[in-house]
């Protein structure tokens, strides 16, 4: 009964190994006619043609029992930003400072052929383009956190450390992601490894070797709220499967920290300043082929709270060995003792945590190295703001 039967399928032929509309060809066209789905195609022609589409007026959703999209996560990410961009203007609402972020009601689906698929592998556990096909044609889908980042400098004058603060100016949306959000490292390596994108995938292990022998730390203060009650542990040893339990509590439970998500009344903050080679918001495990266990194996795909993975600057050996553990099939990030994660639906990130703390008196050779500022790599793509807010929320419908 839930079969689509219209679907507007976006496709990138440029991510990946740029073999996108090939597979495209070979597997999907063949289960689609099979199945007697009607499918309007677009093959995007430059990088946010996706966003403009769906945020055209001119385009009627309504036509259409699904979105899909051919490609890897920055494709992805653009579908579901301008959903939710297009849901706020159906809606009335300011898409740049929004109360609250509406939830689309058309579903959307991911078939993988970008360069991780790290969204595609957390869904269907595997990036198999058959298994993501017949999933979209058979209408399954399952819960999806979605994170909202917002500019932290624009909450800092209103002195409002809160996204969901009711009554007060919002702060700045930027940006919608749906797998990870990671300053430093590899932040570094999404900014670098664009000049290479020639390479295909393998820019990814030259930027990051580049970047493995700079080791640079970046001076950082992260506000993170928790669960008062300590009861959101990242390390619970439970696996998140097809709407696992947790996920439905979640959806259907609005909120309540006993039904995995976390009410503001119940959390408190806490302060973690220091010198970080990474700090990476994990809305999902983030598990891909270059990294089986992900940033947080026991993340979530859709309770509305993110994994929080600090990993702390020391040395090329400590690096050497994170890079082991993120590539291990078996090994997981929390068993070193560099690495911090913490559970919640937001925190505030704020660079130079330290330096702005000794008001400005500090020498000016420390100075320079205290106010090396990396980018947020977001979901793959490069965001250029550094101060942010970032907000967890429960979706149904990818
Ligand atoms: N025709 C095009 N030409 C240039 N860029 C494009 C085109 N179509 C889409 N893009 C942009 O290409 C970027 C990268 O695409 P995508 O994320 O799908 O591939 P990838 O980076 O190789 O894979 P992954 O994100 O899984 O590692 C997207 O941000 C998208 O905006």
């Amino acid at each position: 009964q839930n079969r689509p039967k219209h679907l507007l399928l976006f496709l990138n032929p440029y991510g990946g190994k740029k073999n996108a509309l090939a597979l495209y060809e070979r597997f999907a066209k063949p289960l689609f006619r099979l199945a007697e789905v009607d499918i309007n195609l677009i093959i995007t022609q430059r990088a946010q043609q996706i966003f403009d589409i769906v945020t055209s007026k001119s385009i009627v959703l309504d036509n259409y029992d699904g979105l899909v999209c051919c490609g890897g996560d920055g494709t992805f990410a653009e579908l579901f930003n301008g959903l939710v961009t297009r849901t706020m203007m159906d809606c009335g609402i300011d898409v740049k400072h929004p109360p609250f972020l509406p939830k689309p009601n058309i579903p959307i689906g991911i078939i993988p052929a970008g360069s991780t698929d790290t969204v595609a592998c957390c869904l269907n556990g595997t990036t198999d383009i058959k298994t993501s096909i017949i999933h979209i044609i058979l209408g399954q889908h399952s819960g999806l956190d979605i994170s909202a980042v917002y500019n932290a400098d624009a909450v800092a004058k209103d002195d409002d450390a809160s996204p969901s603060a009711m009554g007060k100016p919002r702060p700045q949306l930027l940006k919608l992601f749906a797998s990870a959000l990671s300053y430093g490292y590899l932040g570094d390596i999404a900014y670098d490894s664009e000049k290479y994108r020639w390479m295909g995938p393998k820019r990814y292990d030259y930027s990051g070797f580049k970047k493995f022998l700079a080791n640079r730390g970046y001076n950082a203060e992260i506000v993170v709220h928790l669960d008062r009650r300590g009861k959101q542990d990242p390390n619970d040893g439970v696996r998140c499967l097809d709407k696992c339990n947790r996920c439905k509590k979640a959806l259907c439970g609005q909120g309540g920290s006993e039904n995995g998500g976390c009410e503001e009344n119940d959390t408190e903050p806490l302060v973690v300043r220091g010198k970080f080679l990474m700090v990476s918001g994990a809305n999902i495990s983030c598990s891909c082929e270059r990294s089986p266990q992900g940033f947080s194996p026991f993340c979530h795909l859709g309770d509305g709270l993110l994994d929080l993975v600090l990993v702390r600057h020391t040395s090329m050996f400590n690096n050497l060995r994170l890079l082991l553990t993120m590539t291990s099939k078996t090994k997981k990030l929390s068993e070193l003792p560099f690495v911090e994660i913490y559970r919640t639906k937001e925190f505030r990130f704020t660079a130079n945590g330290q330096g702005e703390m000794n008001g400005g008196e500090i020498a000016p050779a420390i100075s320079s190295e205290m106010m090396r500022r990396s980018k947020w790599n977001c979901d793959g793509e490069v965001l250029l703001d550094t101060n942010i807010v970032v907000d967890c929320i429960v979706n149904d419908k990818l």
